[in-house]
């Protein structure tokens, strides 16, 4: 109970710092990140004119004060022993688990009807299949804890929907992912690897969506392993750790629906056959650009380098991409990433936040005079893909 009470101080006084605009102040526990944070600070406050004093919650970057907040309340928890490695968000990424039970027992008995037959499948109908599964994973990235509040009430997707979801696609580049995958299939060695990592965002619906998309990878032959990147601490609510990644595994393996167990047995032997792998790296909770990786975590970056195929899940994840900049809605996706360009990469996004690259001139035009609040409502999503043509 006196843990509790010290946290729960803890993240009042945060709440208040937060609400009162005050300075930010550099954080105080050390932990394997902490230096760089405070380093990013600095160059914070070197950004900051003498007049305007420190930088402050309200008048400071909001990617860098959105994630500083997240980190604090983390910070918060580690000064709370023996709760410090208590995930606030736990119980809320639990929940929404339970309450897609529906939609997670539809995608993976679909995905087990499919995988029987799948030696008999001719190319159009594979690659048929393997769009329909990037648009499950798509469309899983609507069910994030951190815009939604925790209301899950948005819409979840089944097979049968996605032809309607369709239009909501502004940049498809699925074409390019599938003349990648499957020219690498046909060239290769017996014994040579294809890689696919894929840098998650939520736990929940949408972790599933991911795995059943990696499951196919491999039963397709697609790919011949998978590595996953996950957060090390609790982040944005809903973004997945070791703990949930784990979670989600056991209680697929545990339920009594036939297919969801199956599913759940399957990904267990993935891992243990090493044809899966997970990833946990400090660098994910950092505030910094991906263009700035090579130099703040060149071990992640080698790291990424080794694949073939890069999928980046999420709404955060493009935004660092990008910088987070007021970048017009034309320019090309190349030249957002700034650099950045460890292997080819697809992200796949839905639209919670304002910005977007590479579009087609006119078509933003067009989405605000139909549809004002395009860029913030997650109705929209994103294939969009860098690497030689
Ligand atoms: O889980 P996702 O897709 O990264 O979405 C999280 C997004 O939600 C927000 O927290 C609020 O819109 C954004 O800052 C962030 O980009
Ligand atoms: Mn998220």
């Amino acid at each position: 109970m006196e843990a509790e009470k010290k946290a729960i101080s803890l993240l009042s006084k945060l709440r208040n710092e937060l609400q009162t605009d005050k300075p930010i102040t550099p954080l105080v526990e050390k932990l394997a990140d902490t230096d760089i944070w405070n380093q990013y600070l600095e160059h914070q406050q070197s950004l900051v004119s003498e007049t305007d004093g420190k930088p402050r919650w309200f008048c400071s970057p909001w990617l860098f004060v959105e994630c500083y907040a997240y980190r604090r309340i983390h910070e918060a928890v580690i000064q709370s022993p023996p709760i410090d490695d208590f995930d606030v968000f736990k119980e809320s990424k639990q929940q929404t688990f339970f309450e897609s039970q529906e939609s997670i027992i539809g995608i993976c008995t679909y995905l087990q009807e499919l995988v029987k037959n799948i030696e008999d499948l001719d190319e159009n109908h594979l690659k048929n299949e393997f769009f329909k599964l990037l648009q499950v994973s798509l469309w899983g990235n609507k069910c994030d804890l951190s815009m939604s509040a925790g209301n899950v009430s948005f819409q979840k997707t089944n097979i049968d929907s996605l032809e309607h979801f369709k239009p909501f696609i502004l940049v498809n580049d699925m074409e390019r992912l599938w003349s990648l995958l499957s020219n690498r299939k046909k060239t290769r060695g017996k014994d040579t690897v294809s890689r696919v990592d894929i840098v998650l965002d939520n736990s929940g619906f949408e972790l599933v969506t991911d795995f059943i998309l990696a499951d196919f990878l491999l039963s397709s032959k697609l790919a011949t392993e998978v590595h996953f990147y996950g957060k090390t601490i609790p982040w944005f609510v809903s973004d997945t750790t070791i703990h949930d990644f784990n979670w989600i595994i056991e209680q697929a393996k545990h339920s009594n629906h036939k297919w969801l167990s199956k599913c759940g047995v399957d990904w267990e032997n993935y891992i243990k056959m090493g044809r899966w792998v997970y990833h946990g790296h400090f660098f994910w909770t950092l505030p910094h650009e991906f263009w700035a990786m090579s130099q703040v975590a060149p071990d992640l970056y080698a790291e990424l380098q080794k694949a073939h195929l890069i999928f980046f899940k999420g709404d955060l994840n493009y935004r660092k991409l990008t910088g987070d900049r007021k970048w017009e809605f034309t320019i090309p996706f190349h030249q957002a990433l700034n650099g950045f360009h460890p292997a080819p990469l697809c992200s796949i996004r839905t639209l919670k936040s304002e910005i977007q690259v590479g579009l087609q001139p006119g078509q933003s035009e067009q989405l605000t005079a139909s549809d004002p609040d395009w860029l913030t409502t997650g109705k929209y999503g994103i294939f969009q893909f860098d690497g030689p043509l």
